[in-house]
Order: structure tokens, then C-alpha cells, then sequence
């Protein structure tokens, strides 16, 4: 248990809590997203072009099942916690942290970013009921939900390292 997961739907700041968490606790910062783009050389839109979803969503699972580093931050992709594995390797081996933030501030977010295939696929409509259908496997993957409502990246990094400091003492090992 000494690994810290940010899970949560596409544009809930995963990324961008992670890498303030990383600096604010000094400890090494890995985005899976990242990580899946330098080890197959091909951004996320050419994956899911060139493969297909499903193969996306085996090159995640490869990552959780071989990632060898602890007393590190991971941010995860939206859809990595849909996976049973994905979500029992996660809980098993961190902190799970869902970022939640209400939905039409995650379309405000996303819904011009070229680099989300799945959002340029859909509209909006199918993108709030995909947000529906996601959330219970956030919900019940989590250790602790974070809502993200009117607080600023800043705010919301000081307070996942709160929970992170609250909580090193009972279960989780970051020593
Ligand atoms: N609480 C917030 N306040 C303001 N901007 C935010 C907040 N959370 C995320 N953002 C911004 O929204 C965009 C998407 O965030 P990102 O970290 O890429 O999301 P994710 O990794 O969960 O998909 C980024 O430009 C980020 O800076
Ligand atoms: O929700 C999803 O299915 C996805 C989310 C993306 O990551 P972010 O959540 O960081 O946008 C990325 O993994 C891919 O485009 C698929
Ligand atoms: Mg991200």
C-alpha cells in the first residue's frame, strides 16, 4: 500500500493534481497515459486508430500488472478503473483518490481536446451517459473521493496530501 492512484472521468485533473502532488510530497510522478505513449512511441489518438479500444485497454492492464515502483504518484487514464484487475491491482497496492467533478465542467474541459479519441467520437449526450455509467466504478473503487467543486488545482493538491499525511499512519506505509 504505498503508492498513491488518481482515478476519475476524463478532465477531472487527474494529470494536473498528480504532478503538483508529485512536487508537493516529493515523490516521483508517473501519468499512465504517458507512460502507454513512450513505451509504444504512438500518442493515445494513433493507439486507439491504428488498434482499436480494446487493445488501449490491455496496454493499461500490462501496466498495472508490470509497474515495479512504489512511493510514487499514478495518475490513471478515465477508463482504467473499468477493468475488476485494473481496480484490485489499484487497491491493493495504493491509496485510490477519485476526483470528482460535476459534469458539465469535465465537457467545458474536454470537449475541444483533440487528444481524447473517445471524445471526438461522441457527443455530448453519449459523453454524460458514458460519466453515468463510469461512476459507480469510481465510487467503489476509491479509498477516498475528492469532490472537485469550486476548488482551485491548488486547493485540491493541498487537500489529497492532507488525506495522504491523515491516513499514512493506518494503512498506508509512505515511510
Ligand atoms: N480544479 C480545477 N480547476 C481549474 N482547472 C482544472 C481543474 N482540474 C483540472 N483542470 C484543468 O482541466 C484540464 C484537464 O485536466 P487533466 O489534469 O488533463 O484531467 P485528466 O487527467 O483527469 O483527464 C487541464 O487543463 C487542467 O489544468
Ligand atoms: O476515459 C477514457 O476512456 C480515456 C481517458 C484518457 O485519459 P484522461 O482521463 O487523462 O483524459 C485516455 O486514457 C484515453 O483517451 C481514454
Ligand atoms: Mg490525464
Amino acid at each position: 500500500m504505498n503508492r498513491i492512484y488518481l482515478i476519475g472521468f476524463m478532465g477531472c485533473g487527474k494529470s494536473a493534481v498528480g504532478r503538483r502532488l508529485s512536487f508537493l510530497l516529493k515523490l516521483p510522478f508517473y501519468d499512465m497515459d504517458k507512460e502507454i505513449v513512450r513505451q509504444t512511441g504512438k500518442t493515445i489518438p494513433e493507439i486507439f486508430e491504428q488498434h482499436g479500444e480494446k487493445y488501449f485497454r490491455d496496454l493499461e492492464t500490462q501496466f498495472l500488472q508490470n509497474f515495479k515502483n512504489d512511493y510514487c504518484i499514478i495518475s490513471t487514464g478515465g477508463g482504467a478503473t473499468m477493468r475488476k484487475e485494473n481496480q484490485k491491482i489499484m487497491r491493493n497496492t495504493g491509496l485510490v483518490m477519485f476526483l470528482d467533478a460535476p459534469f458539465r465542467e469535465i465537457w467545458r474541459r474536454i470537449h475541444r481536446d483533440p487528444n481524447r479519441p473517445i471524445v471526438r467520437q461522441s457527443t455530448r449526450e453519449e459523453i454524460e451517459a458514458l460519466h453515468k455509467a463510469r461512476y459507480r466504478g469510481y465510487k467503489q473503487t476509491a479509498h477516498i473521493t475528492i469532490r472537485t467543486e469550486f476548488r482551485t488545482l491548488r486547493q485540491i493538491t493541498q487537500y489529497a496530501a492532507f488525506q495522504v499525511n491523515r491516513l499514512k499512519s493506518e494503512r498506508f506505509d509512505l515511510n
